[in-house]
């Protein structure tokens, strides 16, 4: 079987390679030829651990390949996926365009029986519009099937998530299209949910929204343990031993950022107010979210004196550690807040750039860890990546003017740092 795999983003080349390394033959599509050629000479466009080697690999096996043109890459195909952007529209709803363009293009260009799965993440009752686009776009009538196929892959983990779902979520109403899906993923140990294709679109939702909500509930409890002298990280490591909780998504921190939780948590409001429901639980995820950092932000300038004519050090801009994605990151509207209070700010990320047009004489980004911390006041750590962990904190601090460390990820082993002889705060934290 061939696949084409339409999008060549994160969801899109990990996808690919997956599949490649299944044994199927997989054809990556994308308009954007800088991306086509990049990726054609075995170059990834954004960091993702693990993806560069596996896609040097598949090149060489002839497993996978990429390229801009549509029309043969169509016709040769048995299998599509989309793995089109879908981005908040002006009124938070998603876009779906580049669903659009894409079903418009295998409309136009099929001629034989395709099973077209979509993987990005789209409103419900997409899978039903998406049948008539591409209907509506064919010269001559061809049969094909429409599955619904959500991904639930992390940026930073995409390789590994992948290749170990905790389930393929298979959203169809075809007896063939389902065993075609069933025969693709076949090497995959992972439970199968078929169902119907809003029922699946709606999964996608409610598991993103429902993460985000431990997230926020985590956030908002953590200021209540900031006025009660305990520790939010031993509350959410006390409450996940319990199985029906879970440990998992309650580290308290910034909040939240991303191309996905802020995107789909607005998706999902304009639908309930499309379909006439009220989700208040994800309007309030919302408003702890954006208020999470300002919230830290006012604590940490208490404890600095102010933030005006302070050098600040920004650990960490990218949304998570071990990814480059800067898309909704809470760092960004920090370094917006402390430049408005008149602080200097030093920027150090280890994949993650600073558009170049936001650097000023008040906000560098720098290359070196030691060049950030040099006569800095404070430090703010926006994303926890292990080259902050592991820094040799004892030979560091003698670089800074003054010890303050803000961990907005509780990241840092506080007490020790305190041992250190830094100022060291996090979230909602209380040292032994
Ligand atoms: N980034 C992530 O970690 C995850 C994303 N998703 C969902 O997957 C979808 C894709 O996300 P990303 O890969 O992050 O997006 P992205 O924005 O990184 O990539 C989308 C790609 O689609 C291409 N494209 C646009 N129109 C096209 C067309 N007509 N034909 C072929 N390619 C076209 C764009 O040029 C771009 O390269 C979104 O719906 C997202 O919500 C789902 C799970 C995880
Ligand atoms: O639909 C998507 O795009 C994806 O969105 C998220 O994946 P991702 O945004 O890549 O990364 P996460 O690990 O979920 O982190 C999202 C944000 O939540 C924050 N987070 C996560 C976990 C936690 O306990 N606390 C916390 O603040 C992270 O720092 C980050 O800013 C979901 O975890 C994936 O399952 C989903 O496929």
């Amino acid at each position: 079987m061939n696949i084409l795999i339409m999008g060549t983003g994160y969801v899109g080349v990990t996808t690919g390679l997956v599949f490649a390394e299944l044994g199927w033959n997989v054809t990556g599509l994308d308009p954007d030829q800088k991306k086509t050629q990049s990726l054609s000479q075995g170059e990834l466009t954004f960091y993702e651990p693990g993806l560069n080697t596996l896609l040097r690999e598949h090149l060489q096996s002839g497993r996978i390949r990429f390229t801009s043109e549509p029309e043969m890459a169509v016709r040769d195909s048995n299998i599509i996926f989309l793995c089109v952007g879908t981005p908040s529209d002006r009124d938070g709803n998603a876009d779906l365009q580049f669903i659009r363009q894409a079903s418009e293009s295998i409309g136009r260009y099929m001629q034989e029986y395709k099973v077209i799965a979509i993987k990005s993440t789209v409103p419900i009752g997409t899978n039903h519009k998406l049948s008539q686009w591409i209907t509506n776009a064919q010269t001559v009538p061809v049969p094909f099937d429409v599955v619904s196929n959500p991904e639930f892959l992390r940026e930073g983990s995409a390789l590994h998530d992948a290749l170990h779902p905790d389930r393929i979520i298979i959203g169809c109403e075809s007896d063939h299209a389902i065993d075609v899906m069933k025969t693709l993923y076949e090497k995959i140990q992972s439970p199968f949910f078929v169902t119907k294709p809003k029922t699946a679109e709606m999964i996608k939702y409610a598991s993103n929204a429902f993460l985000a909500t431990k997230i926020s509930y985590v956030n908002e409890l953590s200021r209540l343990c900031e006025n009660i002298e305990v520790n939010i990280s031993d509350v959410a490591e006390g409450m996940g031993m319990d199985h029906r909780i879970g440990p998992h998504f309650l580290r308290a921190g910034i909040g939240y950022g991303g191309s996905c939780f802020p995107k789909d948590i607005n998706a999902m409001l304009y639908m309930a107010k499309q379909y006439g429901a009220e989700l208040s639980i994800l309007e309030k995820v919302i408003h702890v979210n954006q208020t999470q950092y300002s919230h830290y932000l006012k604590i940490w300038e208490q404890k600095l004196g102010t933030f005006r004519d302070k050098k600040i050090a920004i650990l960490g801009i990218s949304f998570k550690p071990d990814t480059d994605d800067l898309r909704e990151a809470p760092s960004i509207s920090i370094i917006e807040h402390l430049l408005e209070s008149g602080a200097a700010i030093r920027v150090h990320d280890p994949a993650a750039k600073l558009p170049p047009d936001l650097l000023s004489e008040q906000l560098l980004q720098v290359d070196l860890l030691e060049e950030a911390l040099e006569q800095c006041d404070a430090i703010i750590l926006c994303s926890e990546w292990e080259h902050y962990k592991k820094a040799d904190w004892t030979r560091l601090k003698a670089l800074m003017n003054q010890h303050f460390v803000f961990d907005g990820r509780n990241v840092l082993d506080g007490n020790q740092m305190t041992i250190l002889g830094y100022h060291y705060y996090g979230i909602g934290r209380h040292l032994h």
